[in-house]
């Protein structure tokens, strides 16, 4: 299993959760998140209107998935995200060593 952990923005968000919903994804994690890349220093386009970049709000994804499902979670995340413009965000993937469903005690690919 790997976490796939995403730092897009947040208008982005329903866009990215269709395209994760269409490949069979049934769990996700979203956290408001604050962050800034290389840019910082630079402005950025947020809503419209160009900000001198500090910590620009984002969306932090987690999605853990079997090693089968990694490769297409990372793309459909990546080409649903994409505007081609700065802070676009990021995409990690992490090695996960277990997973319990709590209600069943399932566990590991049975279990996400
Ligand atoms: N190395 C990193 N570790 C953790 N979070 C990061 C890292 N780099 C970027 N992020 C997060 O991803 C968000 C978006 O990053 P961003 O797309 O601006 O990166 P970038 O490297 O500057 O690329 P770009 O040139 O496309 O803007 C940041 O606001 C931050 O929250």
């Amino acid at each position: 299993m790997k976490k796939v952990e995403a730092i897009i923005k947040p208008f982005k968000l329903d866009e990215v959760k269709e395209a994760l919903h269409e490949i069979g994804v049934s769990g996700i994690t979203v956290t408001e998140a604050k962050g800034f890349g290389r840019q910082k220093g630079h402005t950025e386009l947020y809503r419209g209107a160009e900000y001198v970049v500090d910590f620009l709000p984002k969306v932090k994804l987690e999605v853990v998935v079997s090693d089968a499902l990694v490769d297409r979670v990372v793309e459909a995340v990546a080409a649903a995200a994409q505007t081609g413009r700065i802070g676009d965000g990021k995409i990690f993937v992490i090695p996960v060593e277990s997973a319990l469903r709590i209600r069943t005690g399932e566990r590991d690919d049975d279990a996400i």
